[in-house]
C-alpha cells in the first residue's frame, strides 16, 4: 500500500501544506500535539488563509515521530473516536520535523528565526527538568551539560539560546502541558537557566509566556490504529494518532506579538486561566490518575475498563464530588458537577482503549500536580481527604508492584518500597521521598494515617 505523501493524498487537508511558511515551533511532537494544537492551527488557518503559521515540529528525544512524517511530507491523520463510527482526516500544517537528538543547533535556529513568533510544548512534566515545587534542577546532569556551552539538549536550555539569538519580534513561548501555572512555571525556569548561562538580553525581558489549559484524551498510537488508518484512507500512514472528540483550549491572553487565530477556531482566550486549568486538572488528570492506578492495581488494561468498575467509578466520583470541588472556584458558567459527570463519560468511550499503564508512568511528577494540591487544601481545611488519600496509596502500591516502573524516579521510588516490610513501613518509604511530598505533607498524622488504611485495605 502507498504511503501517505503529498502526492498520495486520499483526502486534502484544509489547509494548503506547500502555501505555509513555518511562524511555530512546537517542543515535543508527541501524539497530543498532533491532536490538539496542530489541529487548532489549522483550523485557524483555513478559516482566515493566513500561511504564516507552519509548525516546525521538534522531537526531543526519539527520532520516530521524524521518521514517521519526513516520509509522509509531514502530513498525518487524526483518526477520531467517539459513539459513532470513527471518522479520519489528514492534517498539513506541520511543515518540517527536526530532530533534536541529532541536530541540536539546528533547533535553536528555528526559535530564533524572526519569522517564527509562538514556540508551544508538550514535553511531558519530567521535560521541564524542575525541582520538585518549581525553579530549575541545576543538578540535573543533562542542564549542567548544557550549561557547558554545548548545543543545548534540553527544552530550557534550547528555548534561552533561542531567546539570545532572536532579534526583531518577541517571542510567545506556550506550554502546553499539564502543570500547575504553567506559564509563570516555564518563564521562571527559563529565566533561571539564562542567568546560569549568562544569558541576557531585551528579547528575554519581551518574551510572554501565557499559561494555557489543554483538554483532549490522546492514547498512544497502536499498530491496530495504523492499519485502521490505512483501511480509512486507503494510504499508510505511520504517524496516525487517535483522539476523542472532545476538544478544548483555554489560553491565557497574553501574547508577546502576533498569534495563529487559535480563538476563531474554538480556542477561548481569557485574562485568567487558573479556574479552567485547576478545575481540569484536579477533576479530570486525578480522576484519571486514580483509575490508572486502582484499575491497574485489578488488573485491567484500559481506563475504559477500569471506569466501568462500580467501586472504581465510585472512588472517582467521591475524589470529585467530596474533595476537589470544595477546593474549587469554577470559572464562569461550569457547573463543576456536570464536568465531574462528563469527565467519567469520556473516560468510559471503549474506543480509545488508553492504558492504564500509559496514564500511570512518571507518578513522581503527576501526583503533585493532580492530587497533592487537594490533599494540602483539605487538610488546611480541617477535612480528612479519604478519596484522595485513595488515589495516593494506589500510587504507592503500584510503584511497589510495579516491574520496571516509568518514572523518572522509578530508581529512588523502587529502592525505598522495596526495603518496607508491610503497609505503614511502605507508606513511611514513600512518603519520606521529599521530591514528591512537601513537608507539611511528610509530617501530617492524618495523611499518613489514611495512606496506611488505604494501603493496607489494598495490599489486604
Ligand atoms: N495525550 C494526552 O491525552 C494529553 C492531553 C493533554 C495534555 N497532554 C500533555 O502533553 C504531554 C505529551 O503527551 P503526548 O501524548 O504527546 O505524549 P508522547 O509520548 O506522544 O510525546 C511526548 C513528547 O514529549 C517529549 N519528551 C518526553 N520526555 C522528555 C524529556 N525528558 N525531555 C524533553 N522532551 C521529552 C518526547 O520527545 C515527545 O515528543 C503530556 O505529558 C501532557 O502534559 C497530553
Ligand atoms: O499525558 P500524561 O501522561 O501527562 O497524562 C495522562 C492523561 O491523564 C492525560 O494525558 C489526559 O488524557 C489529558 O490530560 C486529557 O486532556
Amino acid at each position: 500500500m502507498n504511503r501517505l505523501s503529498l502526492t498520495n493524498l486520499p483526502t486534502k487537508p484544509a489547509v494548503e501544506p506547500g502555501g505555509l511558511s513555518v511562524g511555530i515551533v512546537h517542543l515535543g511532537i508527541g501524539a497530543f500535539h498532533r491532536a490538539h494544537q496542530a489541529v487548532f492551527t489549522e483550523r485557524a488557518a483555513q478559516l482566515t488563509g493566513d500561511s504564516r503559521w507552519g509548525i516546525s515540529g521538534v522531537t526531543q528525544r526519539s527520532a520516530a515521530v521524524r521518521d514517521q512524517l519526513a516520509p509522509q511530507d509531514g502530513l498525518y491523520s487524526v483518526l477520531t473516536r467517539g459513539g459513532g463510527a470513527a471518522s479520519i482526516e489528514v492534517i498539513g500544517s506541520v511543515r518540517e520535523v527536526l530532530a533534536a537528538s541529532e541536530d541540536p543547533a539546528a533547533v535553536v535556529q528555528r526559535i530564533a528565526d524572526p519569522r517564527v513568533g509562538v514556540v508551544t510544548l508538550t514535553v511531558t512534566e519530567k521535560g521541564y527538568r524542575a525541582r520538585s515545587g518549581g525553579g530549575l534542577d541545576l543538578t540535573d546532569p543533562e542542564i549542567q551539560a548544557d550549561l557547558t556551552g554545548r548545543p543545548p539538549r534540553t527544552v530550557v536550555g534550547q528555548l534561552a539560546a533561542g531567546l539570545a539569538r532572536r532579534s526583531g519580534a518577541p517571542l510567545t513561548v506556550l506550554s502546553c502541558d499539564n502543570l500547575v501555572a504553567n506559564g509563570p512555571y516555564l518563564a521562571r525556569l527559563v529565566r533561571e537557566y539564562a542567568e546560569a548561562a549568562g544569558l541576557a538580553g531585551e528579547q528575554f525581558e519581551a518574551a510572554a509566556f501565557p499559561a494555557s489549559m489543554v483538554d483532549r484524551i490522546v492514547p498512544a498510537t497502536t499498530d491496530a490504529d495504523r492499519d485502521e488508518a490505512a483501511r480509512l484512507l486507503g494510504v499508510r500512514d505511520e504517524a496516525v494518532v487517535v483522539a476523542e472528540p472532545f476538544i478544548q483550549w483555554v489560553i491565557e491572553d497574553a501574547f508577546a506579538a502576533e498569534q495563529p487565530a487559535w480563538d476563531a477556531a474554538g480556542a477561548v482566550l481569557t485574562a485568567d486561566v487558573a479556574p479552567w486549568e485547576q478545575a481540569k486538572l484536579r477533576m479530570l488528570n486525578a480522576t484519571h490518575s486514580m483509575l490508572a492506578y486502582l484499575g491497574a492495581l485489578r488488573g485491567y488494561e484500559t481506563i475504559a475498563e477500569a471506569v466501568r468498575d462500580e467501586d472504581l467509578a465510585t472512588a472517582a466520583t467521591e475524589l470529585m464530588r467530596v474533595d476537589v470541588v470544595p477546593t474549587l472556584t469554577p470559572p464562569d458558567g461550569l457547573d463543576l458537577t456536570a464536568y465531574g459527570e462528563s469527565v467519567l463519560e469520556r473516560f468510559a468511550n471503549p474506543a480509545l482503549k488508553h492504558r492504564t499503564a500509559q496514564v500511570a508512568m512518571d507518578g513522581s511528577v503527576k501526583l503533585p500536580v493532580r492530587l497533592l494540591g487537594t490533599v494540602q487544601d483539605r487538610l488546611a481545611a480541617g477535612a480528612e481527604p479519604y478519596a484522595a488519600a485513595l488515589a495516593v496509596a494506589a500510587w504507592m502500591v503500584y510503584v511497589s508492584r510495579t516491574a520496571g516502573l516509568d518514572d523518572p524516579q522509578a530508581a529512588r521510588l523502587q529502592s525505598a518500597a522495596a526495603s518496607a516490610g508491610g503497609p505503614a513501613a511502605l507508606v513511611d518509604a514513600l512518603l519520606a521521598v521529599d521530591t514528591v511530598f512537601a513537608p507539611n505533607l511528610r509530617e501530617n498524622k492524618t495523611f499518613r494515617s489514611l495512606l496506611v488504611d488505604h494501603v493496607t485495605a489494598l495490599t489486604r
